[in-house]
């Protein structure tokens, strides 16, 4: 049976008693429109834990974009419908004056990681992040937490948070799940025309070319040049960024031999996507 829980009250309630049994909690937390990339990681958190927590929740902080928030896709009942015959124990769900009632006057601010690729082209998006990622993992109280990542820098901004804020808390990092032709899979997918979605997987196919290149020795510069050029011919409107970083820290990357990282953002159709993929240098 999946209980579905709208408050602190309830939460708290239900992960006493677990914690009093002795069971180990897992967290997924999301903002719903749930697809094949949530569900593993969901299935991993069932398989590595005792009892498992889907949070749900739009966080208004995150959006620094008031159109992408009124129109993120809320399905909490399908939702629900596909997280109960996997087994999963609560969905908590709460309301945004559950989250931030009134008065609510506090701000958690991680700077070094949170700067740059997203962070610099969504204003305040990390701050709210990490100020919900923070209160949710207090809430849940969880031993373990899973993040996917297809949204690489939001999980290095998490494992920062938690380490300097002795969060008592283990984050587990999923691999990105992708379609059959290769987009990552992502909620806001579902805005895409059936003509940029035919479009879309020339994404990561250019990713995984470059960083296919990169990896066997070839020039950054030229490289990340010729690249944004083929995304902008495949018919994106505009290359946010495209960047090769250090994978831990996501700072620049100043041996060529350090695990990179190649990190995207592109527009097509009014749709922001991202992307990342490993570079693993050749020995
Ligand atoms: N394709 C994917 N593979 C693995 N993890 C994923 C994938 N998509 C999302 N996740 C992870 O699921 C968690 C919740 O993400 P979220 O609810 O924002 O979904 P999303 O598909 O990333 O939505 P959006 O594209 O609107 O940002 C995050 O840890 C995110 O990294
Ligand atoms: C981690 C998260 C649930 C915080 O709102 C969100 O950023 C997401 O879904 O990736
Ligand atoms: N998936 C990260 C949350 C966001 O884009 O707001």
């Amino acid at each position: 049976m999946t209980a579905t829980l709208h408050s602190r009250a309830e939460l708290r309630a239900q992960v006493r008693t677990w914690h009093r049994d002795g069971l180990r909690i897992g967290v997924v937390p999301t903002m719903g429109a749930l697809h094949e990339g949530h569900l593993a990681l969901v299935r991993r958190a069932l398989a590595e834990t005792d009892r498992v927590i889907v949070t749900i929740f739009v966080n208004p902080k995150q959006f620094n974009n008031a159109s992408d928030l009124s129109t993120y896709p809320r399905t909490l009942d399908a939702d629900t419908a596909s997280l109960t015959p996997l087994g999963t124990h609560v969905v908590y769900a709460p309301g945004v004056d559950e989250i931030y009632p009134a008065g609510f006057a506090t701000n958690v601010s991680v700077s070094g990681v949170s700067e740059g690729l997203c962070g610099a082209h969504r204003p305040g998006h990390f701050d709210g992040v990490a100020t919900v990622v923070a209160k949710l993992l207090l809430q849940t109280g969880a031993d373990k937490a899973y993040f996917g990542e297809k949204d690489f820098q939001q999980l290095q901004v998490v494992r920062r948070l938690v380490a300097d804020l002795d969060i008592p808390v283990e984050i587990v990092p999923c691999p990105t799940v992708r379609e059959a032709d290769g987009l990552a899979m992502s909620s806001r997918n579902v805005r895409l025309s059936p003509e940029d979605r035919a479009v879309a997987p020339r994404l990561a196919a250019i990713l995984t070319r470059t960083a296919g290149a990169l990896a066997g020795g070839g020039a950054a510069a030229p490289l990340l040049a010729a690249a944004t050029a083929d995304i902008l011919a495949a018919g994106f409107s505009e290359v946010e960024y495209l960047e090769l970083r250090a994978e831990d820290g996501l700072g620049p990357l100043e041996q060529a031999d350090r695990p990179a990282r190649l990190l995207v953002a592109a527009w097509l159709g009014g749709v922001r996507l991202i992307d990342n993929v490993a570079v693993r240098p050749q020995a």
